[in-house]
Order: C-alpha cells, then sequence, then structure tokens
C-alpha cells in the first residue's frame, strides 16, 4: 500500500551532524520532510514530487575534486531551494557563483546584521537589526551567482544569507536548524510555510501512518522479532509495528542480569497487560555476566553486550521458526553517537549496543521505524498511539543497562549492590514529586574504595555517584539542581542501607562535556 503523496520538503543531506535537526525543525512547523543523502536526492525528487528543498551542510569543500553536489536539474524545477552552509556553497557554485577557502572561518556564536528585507525572514526580520546565528564554516562564498543579493552580512562572511527572491532561491551561511540561532526555527518555518507555501498541517498522527505503510512495504509476509526493554523506544516501536503487521511480530524481552530492581517482571507483567502481543521473556543473565567476567575496557563491554543481544534474538527467531527481521526502538541520537551518517564527519563516541554495537554479520534485517526520531517526538508519537504514560514518560534506561554503570568489571555482587542504591535513590526522587522533572536519574558504582567510619568501626568500602540530568533529547544535559537536604537524605539512606557503600558523591557534569552515563 502506498499512501497518496503529500506535500513534503525534501532534504538533501551532504553529511552535516545536523541535518537531522533539519528534518525536525521542518516537523515541528508542521510539515513533512525526507532526508536523502546527495547521491540519491534525484529519485527521492522523482518520489515526493517536494514543494521545497533544503540543501544541508557538510564536512566537504566546494573546491574539492568529486565533493558533493545537488542534482542540477533541482535548480530548473521551479520550487523554493534554501542552501545551509555547504549547501549554500555548492548552490553559488553549481548557479555560476564562487567559493573561496577563507583565512578564517567563523566557529560558534556569530552575529548577522540585516541588509534588506526578504521573503525568508518576513515578519520575523527587518532592516538594520542584529541578530545572533551560528557559524561553522571555514570556506566562504566570494561571487553570488547571478540574480543573488545579499540580504545580511557577518563579519566573516559578507554573504551570511542571500536570495534569489525571483527563483525563490535562499541561502544561509550560519545554521537555522540549531538551537543557538534563537530564531532558527522560525526562519526554517517561514522558508516552508511562507516562501514554499504548505500549510503547516502535518502531525504525528500522518508519521503513523507513514511509518506503517513503509513497514508494511518492508516486511511483506515475513515475521519479525522485537527487541522489547520495557523503555519508550522499543514499546513505541513494537506498538507501532504490531499495528502494521499484527501476529507477524513476536517481541523478545532479554534479561541479561543488568535490570534494575524488581524490573524484569514489572516490564513483562505491564506488557502483557496492557497489549495483546506475544511476548517472549529470555533469562540471559549468566550469559552476559560470564561473558562480562574479565572485560574493564567500556567499548568491550559494549560490543559484548550488542553481540550477546543479536545472538539471543537469533536463537529466539530460530525457535519461532525463524524471522527476517530484527526490530529495535533505535533513535537518531543512537545513530550519530555510534557511526557516522551517510559517510558523514561525526566520530564515535560510544558504541549504543543498537547500532555500533551491532556484530558485522547479521542474519536479519533491521527494521527501525524510529530512526529519525528524537526522544521527546517518540514520546509525543507514544502518547498518539495511546501507550499509557508509564510507558511514555519513564526514564531512558540503556540497554546495556547497569553494566556501563559500574565501571571497571561487572559482577552479580556488584549490580546487587547496585540495584539497592538505585532503588533508594529513584524512590527518593519520585516520592519527593521531581521524577518528571528530570531527564534520568541513576546510581553509578564505582570501582573505588574509600575509608570511612561507622559505628566505630573502620569501613573500606565502594563509592556510590549518584546523577539526575534534565534534557530534552539527551544529546545535551544539564545536571538536575538538587537541594542540599534531598542529597544528604538520599546519601544517608544509602550507606545505612546498602552493604558495600559508604560514600556517595553526586556528579556535577553537564553535557558536554560529560555523556550522561559514566562509560
Ligand atoms: N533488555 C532488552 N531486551 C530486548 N531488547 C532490548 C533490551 N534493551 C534494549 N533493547 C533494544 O535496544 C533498543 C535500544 O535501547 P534503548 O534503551 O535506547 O531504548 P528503549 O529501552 O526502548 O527506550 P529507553 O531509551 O527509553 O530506555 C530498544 O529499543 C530495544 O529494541
Ligand atoms: O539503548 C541504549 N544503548 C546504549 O548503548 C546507550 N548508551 C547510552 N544510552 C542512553 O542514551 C542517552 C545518552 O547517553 P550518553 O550521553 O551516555 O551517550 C542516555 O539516555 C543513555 O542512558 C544508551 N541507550
Ligand atoms: N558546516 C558546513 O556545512 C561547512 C561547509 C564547509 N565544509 C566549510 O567549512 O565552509
Ligand atoms: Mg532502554
Amino acid at each position: 500500500m502506498t499512501l497518496p503523496l503529500q506535500d513534503s520538503i525534501l532534504i538533501v543531506d551532504f553529511g552535516s551532524q545536523v541535518t537531522q535537526l533539519i528534518a525536525r525543525r521542518v516537523r515541528e512547523a508542521g510539515v513533512y520532510s525526507e532526508i536523502a543523502p546527495f547521491n540519491s536526492a534525484a529519485e527521492a525528487f522523482e518520489r515526493l514530487k517536494p514543494k521545497g528543498i533544503i540543501l544541508s551542510g557538510g564536512p566537504s569543500s566546494v573546491m574539492w575534486e568529486d565533493s558533493p553536489r545537488a542534482p542540477q536539474h533541482f535548480f530548473e524545477a521551479g520550487i523554493p531551494i534554501l542552501g545551509i552552509c555547504y549547501g549554500q556553497q555548492t548552490m553559488m557554485q553549481q548557479l555560476g557563483g564562487h567559493v573561496e577557502g577563507g583565512e578564517s572561518g567563523e566557529f560558534g556564536r556569530a552575529f548577522i546584521e540585516v541588509k534588506k528585507g526578504c521573503a525568508l525572514f518576513d515578519g520575523l526580520w527587518t532592516e538594520g537589526e542584529r541578530h545572533q546565528v551560528w557559524m561553522s564554516h571555514g570556506d566562504k562564498v566570494t561571487r553570488l551567482a547571478p540574480g543573488f543579493e545579499v540580504v545580511a552580512v557577518s563579519e566573516g562572511a559578507p554573504y551570511a544569507i542571500t536570495a534569489n527572491e525571483e527563483k525563490r532561491f535562499y541561502a544561509t551561511q550560519f545554521h537555522p536548524e540549531v538551537v543557538h540561532t534563537p530564531d532558527g526555527a522560525k526562519l526554517l518555518a517561514n522558508f516552508v510555510r511562507h516562501v514554499c507555501g504548505l500549510k503547516g498541517d502535518w502531525t504525528m498522527a500522518e508519521f503513523r501512518a507513514t511509518k506503517i505503510a513503509d513497514i508494511r512495504a518492508q516486511v511483506g509476509e515475513g515475521r519479525v522479532i522485537c527487541g522489547l526493554s520495557g523503555g519508550v523506544d522499543s514499546a513505541v516501536a513494537a506498538v507501532l509495528i504490531h499495528e502494521a503487521i499484527g501476529d507477524q511480530l513476536t517481541c523478545v524481552f532479554v534479561d541479561h542480569g543488568l535490570m534494575r530492581l524488581g524490573e524484569a517482571e514489572q516490564v513483562v507483567s505491564l506488557f502483557r497487560e496492557h497489549y495483546g502481543i506475544k511476548l517472549v521473556h529470555v533469562n540471559a543473565e549468566e550469559r552476559f555476566l560470564g561473558g562480562l567476567a574479565g572485560l574493564t575496557d567500556p567499548e568491550k563491554k559494549r560490543k559484548f553486550i550488542g553481540g550477546e543481544f543479536i545472538a539471543v534474538f537469533e536463537e529466539e527467531a530460530k525457535k519461532i521458526g525463524g524471522a527476517d527481521f530484527l526490530a529495535q526502538g533505535t533513535l537518531y541520537p543512537d545513530v550519530i553517537e555510534s557511526v557516522s551518517f551517510t559517510g558523514g564527519p561525526s566520530v564515535t563516541i560510544k558504541s549504543h549496543h543498537n547500532v555500533g554495537g551491532l556484530p558485522e554479520r547479521m542474519n536479519m534485517k533491521l527494521v527501525e521505524p524510529l530512526r529519525e526520531l528524537f526522544k521527546d517526538e517518540v514520546r509525543v508519537l507514544g502518547r498518539e498511539l495511546g501507550l499509557p504514560e508509564i510507558f511514555v514518560g519513564r526514564h531512558p534506561f540503556p540497554g546495556p543497562g547497569l553494566a556501563i554503570r559500574i565501571p571497571g568489571e561487572v559482577s552479580k555482587e556488584r549490580c546487587d549492590i547496585l540495584r539497592k542504591a538505585d532503588a533508594i535513590y529513584l524512590e527518593e526522587i519520585r516520592s519527593a514529586g521531581l521524577y518528571d522533572a528530570i531527564w534520568q536519574a541513576f546510581a553509578v558504582l564505582l570501582p573505588v574504595r574509600t575509608v570511612g567510619v561507622m559505628g566505630d568501626h573502620r569501613t573500606y568500602d565502594s563509592v556510590c555517584a549518584l546523577r539526575a540530568v534534565t534534557s530534552t533529547d539527551g544529546m545535551t544535559a544539564d545536571i538536575y539542581p538538587f537541594d542540599a537536604a534531598f542529597l544528604s537524605r538520599v546519601a544517608t539512606r544509602i550507606i545505612n542501607e546498602v552493604k558495600g557503600i559508604n560514600r556517595v558523591v553526586y556528579d556535577y557534569t553537564s553535557k558536554p562535556p560529560g555523556t550522561i552515563e559514566w562509560e
């Protein structure tokens, strides 16, 4: 089944780290968009018949031989085009302008001065105003293509915004898609609604319908195994896939012994209570803990866990007579931190078990309907699908579980200690009414022992670190500012009630420079 063609924007990806943010801003403006790598953009254009095109940034330089280009016929299609950074540079060059390597680039905050009104910022900015934007470029346009004029300048980029109003082509040297360009979202909304003339009535309901059609097309009559963790992402993925293909789906919950206190039982009973979806509960504690023995390097731990997950999924697939597809609730941040996207410049920060931690050879093909979304968007989709708040509002919990919250070697004994401390911490957060104000909170068991004195005895036990952060999408995060009384209450309870811990500290690191998890 294919859906009727809907109004859309095509985003051509040249490998920028933040291409997905363009898509996100366009979705926020209520317009459907798809991202296509530059080398398959022509095909996507044929299929979508978009009402506008956005050319992303990218790591290449247009002065390099063989650097990527937009299909030339896009410029003759009679629809509006917005070029961002690299997208601006290639557009200018492809239309007869000129780009040079700058003596010095502009990275980070910059200010532009508006020289002239233009449809791109109609109703938003006016002549003479100065606005903060975010830049990240070394090259710059030095001669405009015919028909273009300068509408805004910055210190390092005399052509900060240029426009060919007749053709409805616009180009920015800065990145409107990032939050550090405060008016950027409005600028993009203006482009898709005002310039491209789209209504802005696209919703998550339509995303749901599109994804259901995509899943049906991908899976056909095949069988699908879905890794279900109890987290938001896999619950939403499972319900969505079930809506698409019904009984062709079997969910597999892997209890790797690295879950929080009581979590495994809770996940399984909650899911069975709410959904008539087939669910297999696999007890795999021994093999996970066995394989983790002796491993201390975070990436080795992550890779082992990623591989073992797949091994379990493959075994379970065999038991149901084979499965052609493995579904996961992979989100965009998992992808961008683990691997470079469409050959982009991003480096591996950590191998999320479900992406960079996957073994190289896998028998099943992946079904990942949430791969372009950010967590807060998945929550919106979850509500759209009618998932109860108890799933939708849950703090994220990483697939590798407690293994990455126990720096150094993991053992059952250390998992048990951590489980108790973590449960006390979360219980206190809930009873203080803070759970929903926090993005994620957890305890970490450090491989450090310190001296203490309890009841006149000397103790020599482990240190427990507490972490709590606020965030909207997990990509950046800030610490949650508990008051001292709360922290000391939690610390006292943990030290009193958990044998093996005699000191508690609070982690004050934002992301960046830290990551949310400790490994
Ligand atoms: N214990 C598990 N058993 C089966 N699959 C799992 C397990 N843990 C993680 N997965 C799979 O890995 C994917 C990524 O995990 P991740 O933690 O990012 O998502 P989630 O658990 O669904 O949601 P959340 O981020 O809210 O915890 C999950 O969506 C799920 O498909
Ligand atoms: O399913 C997952 N598998 C993983 O391997 C993984 N590593 C980190 N996370 C979660 O991702 C978010 C960002 O975490 P970091 O700042 O630690 O990268 C946070 O919400 C983390 O809990 C993971 N989730
Ligand atoms: N962020 C970008 O798109 C950078 C484009 C190009 N690589 C430059 O340095 O100017
Ligand atoms: Mg999880």
